[in-house]
């Protein structure tokens, strides 16, 4: 890894989430999911990826043991876990009627840096706010924002909290396609920087294969593959997993991407 050694990669054991009587995840093992690198969890509609990541912020009960390096998050009480894990759902941040810098800030002082009024939290949040690409919005308020703006609003949010582990939920799902670039590649280069364990929700299968440094896939609760991206979205997995006829192909650049023939 090129960031500093923060606290170590993220290992998972015994997943197993029930809603209700329906066993959503069972006794699955995850990683490790190497620090300094982002993991992109893939997966068909419902294959439980939200779940799963909900499991690993500590949100849904379950038995398992969730570890990064030599600390056992799952012993941490809730604050204590997310002060190392901060997790943005999927769902867009509420539209309060309350300032995009105020609202970075609040989510800051939530972090390990709590503690009231600091010098810094207003260029710090500022400046994240800038590499997003949305520090024009900074007075401006949440109610007033578009979903993309919002989205990108929710994200300074958790970065400026500078967890080890950062679980993003389909963080991409309201941006335009300049954003959709822009901010992954932002999230790298802070996970590399600060040496945090990323671990992305994603959908778009090509941004998947050119930007994470490894993948996860998902089929129907259980991991169908692990590795390297180009790895685990090959055609034999995408037939058997999203049901579509599919090929892996090579732009002039040498960059993969998922070209789709047909459904099965
Ligand atoms: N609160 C809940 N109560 C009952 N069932 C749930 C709940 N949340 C999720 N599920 C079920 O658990 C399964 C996995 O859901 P999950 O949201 O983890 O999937 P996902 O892979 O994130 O899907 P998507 O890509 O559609 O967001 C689904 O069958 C879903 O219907």
């Amino acid at each position: 890894m090129t960031g500093p050694d923060r606290a170590g990669d993220l290992c998972a054991r015994n997943v197993t989430v029930r809603y209700g009587r329906r066993t959503v995840l069972q006794d699955l093992s995850l990683g490790p999911l190497p620090a300094g690198r982002v993991s992109a969890l893939l997966g068909p509609n419902g294959s439980g990826k939200s779940t799963l990541l909900r499991a690993l912020a500590g949100l849904e009960r379950t038995d398992a043991q969730v570890r990064l390096g030599a600390t056992d998050l799952s012993r941490l009480r809730p604050a204590a876990r997310a002060r190392h894990c901060v997790y943005l759902p999927q769902a867009l941040p509420p539209p309060v009627h309350l300032q995009v810098l105020e609202s970075v800030i609040a989510a800051r002082r939530a972090g390990p840096h709590a503690g009231g009024w600091q010098d810094d939290e207003v260029t710090e949040s500022l400046e994240i706010l800038a590499r997003l690409g949305v520090d024009q919005l900074a007075l401006r308020y949440m109610d007033a924002l578009s979903g993309g703006q919002r989205q990108l609003v929710g994200l300074a949010q958790a970065l400026v909290r500078r967890p080890d582990v950062l679980l993003l939920d389909e963080p991409l799902s309201a941006l335009d396609l300049h954003h959709q670039f822009s901010v992954m590649d932002m999230v790298r280069q802070e996970t590399r920087t600060r040496g945090m364990v990323t671990v992305v929700v994603l959908h778009d299968l090509n941004i998947a294969l050119q930007q994470a440094d490894y993948a996860v896939m998902l089929s129907d609760g259980k991991i169908q593959g692990a590795g390297p991206p180009i790895q685990v979205v090959t055609a034999p997995v995408l037939r058997q997993v999203y049901g579509v006829r599919a090929r892996i192909e090579h732009c002039s650049r040498g960059r993969p991407h998922v070209v789709v023939d047909g459904v099965e």
